[in-house]
């Protein structure tokens, strides 16, 4: 039933603009980034991320993906400079990944796709009352994106994939206390920066993105423990492996991205 989207044949991306006219609009994402476009602006702040005292609460399938969430009642996590304004809350990650050998980033550099892609979610709560309200405001969120790709086994991510089998259904929630994103950062955090959208309905134009150029690396087997979710509810007898979670850039419709390195 097309009702609800998601990623399949019939209710996939190419169809999202159907329900979501915006999915058609002037700033979506992802996108290719191609760094020969992209102009160095000495200007941007260094990203800093002050996750220091951050608080995970839990993990869960929300049907889409897997979700941590963190307790976003004060300023403890915070993500500061790039283009933002001021700093941004640590709200939740998720991750979007394709299928076994394939592609699953969003973002691509070049054109490469890599095997999976981290989203860190931020919001502008010095600005905005709510993360739902923030995230219909031009400048309500900050994503920091940090592409995956394949090799040996990432010495965090099993924290991770450990806890995978306890939210193998839509709708599972499980306790995950004192994880520490900042374990999933590359070695440079040097960026690319762009005004851009949600990347699933409702694709609100709400999101300033920094992409890392530097991906972390994580082993096919650790890749392999995602794709034991399923997108469905543990009641529902048709079992779809969670996969290829992931939209296809977008038109760039004039934009500039900015980049924090020469
Ligand atoms: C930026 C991360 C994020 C936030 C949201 C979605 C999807 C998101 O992932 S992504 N890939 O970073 O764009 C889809 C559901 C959205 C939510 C933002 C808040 C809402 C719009 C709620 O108000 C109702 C539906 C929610
Ligand atoms: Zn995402």
């Amino acid at each position: 039933k097309g009702s609800t989207w998601g990623y399949g044949e019939e209710n996939g991306p190419s169809l999202w603009h159907k329900d979501y006219p915006v999915a058609q609009g002037s700033r979506q994402s992802p996108i290719d980034i191609v760094p020969s476009e992209a102009s160095f602006d000495p200007r941007l702040a260094p990203i800093q991320l002050s996750y220091d005292q951050c608080t995970s609460i839990n993990i869960s399938n929300n049907g889409h993906s897997v979700v941590v969430e963190f307790d976003d009642s004060d300023d403890r996590s915070v993500i500061h400079g790039g283009a933002l304004p001021n700093p941004y809350r640590l709200r939740q990650f998720h991750f979007h990944w394709g299928e076994k050998g394939c592609h699953g980033s969003e973002h691509t550099v070049a054109g490469k796709a890599f095997v999976s892609e981290l989203h860190l979610v931020h919001w502008n709560a010095e600005k905005y009352k709510t993360f739902g309200q923030a995230a219909q405001e031009p400048d309500g969120l900050s994503v920091l994106g940090i592409f995956l790709e394949t090799g040996d086994d990432h010495r965090w991510l099993h924290k991770i994939t450990d806890a995978l089998y306890m939210v193998k259904f839509k709708g599972s929630v499980s306790d995950f206390k004192g994880f520490n994103p900042k374990c999933l950062l590359p070695s440079s955090l040097h960026f690319w920066t762009y005004p851009g959208s949600l990347t699933t309905p409702p694709l609100h134009e709400s999101v300033i993105w920094i992409v890392l150029k530097e991906p972390i690396v994580v082993s096919e087997k650790q890749m392999g423990k995602f794709r034991m979710l399923v997108f469905n509810g543990e009641e529902e007898d048709l079992r779809s492996r969670m996969e290829n979670n992931f939209r296809s850039p977008q038109p760039l419709k004039g934009r500039k991205v900015l980049a924090s390195f020469k």
